[in-house]
């Protein structure tokens, strides 16, 4: 299996990005899962004690479980994908049976914060857009897909997102393999890692 990690701010790119690289490619060969996944089940919270949480730290995300299905994954077994509600700010009772495949990609914005994580992809890609670009992707993403308003937006932009951007995810842009510029669009970026994975799925 072939493992590739996509990190960078929210608002980078990351899913847009992956979204393009296995736009024509085969689901039965490429299978994806989001970090967002892994956010730790907070049901024994409120509604308004969730609301609270800083989501951009990395105590926020249960490392132990995504490394034990990336390592299920590279083993052969298939494993019970969490389905996230970011209404909710929760897991849901929903899972997504995933099965192994030739290449796996795995995108989130702290997932190369975590050595062995790290240590477990093959090729670690960072999507690097400007941070004011990324606001302004943030804020119409989360008010049209994810039931947030302007004020719930900046306010977290401010509190948590842009301290532990600086403070945890732009640094492991020096882990990566590649860096992807996203203020636009770049397809020639996605054109070399699409040869990648191709190649890898060419082999028997
Ligand atoms: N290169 C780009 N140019 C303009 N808009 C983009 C670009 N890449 C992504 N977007 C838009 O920005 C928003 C956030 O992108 P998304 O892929 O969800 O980022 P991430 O997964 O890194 O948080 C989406 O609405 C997406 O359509
Ligand atoms: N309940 C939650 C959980 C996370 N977030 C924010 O999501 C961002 C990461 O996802 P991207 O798709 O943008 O990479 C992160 O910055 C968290 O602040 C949230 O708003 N609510």
């Amino acid at each position: 299996m072939l493992t590739i990690g996509i990190a960078g701010g929210t608002g980078c790119g990351k899913t847009t990005v992956v979204n393009q690289i296995t736009g024509q490619l085969s689901d039965s060969e490429v299978g994806v899962i989001s970090q967002d996944s892994y956010y730790r089940d907070l049901s024994e919270l409120s509604y308004e004690e969730r609301c609270k949480i800083n989501f951009d730290h990395p105590r926020a995300i249960d490392f132990e479980l995504m490394r034990s299905h990336l390592e299920a994954l590279r083993d052969g077994r298939p494993i019970e994908q969490p389905v996230y509600s970011f209404k909710e700010h929760n897991r849901t009772d929903e899972t997504i049976r995933t099965e192994p495949r030739k290449v796996m990609i795995i995108e989130g914005i702290l997932i190369f914060t975590h050595p062995e994580i790290r240590d477990l992809f093959d090729i670690k890609i960072f999507v690097h857009a400007d941070s004011d670009e990324r606001l302004i992707r943030r804020l119409r993403r989360d008010i049209t897909e994810r039931g947030r308003d302007l004020d719930e937006v900046i306010r977290r932009y401010q509190d948590t997102l842009k301290p532990m951007h600086d403070q945890f995810i732009e640094p492991t842009k020096e882990f990566a393999d590649i860096i992807i510029p996203n203020n636009k669009y770049n397809t020639v970026a996605i054109d070399i890692v699409r040869t990648i994975i191709a190649e890898k799925i060419a082999l028997p």
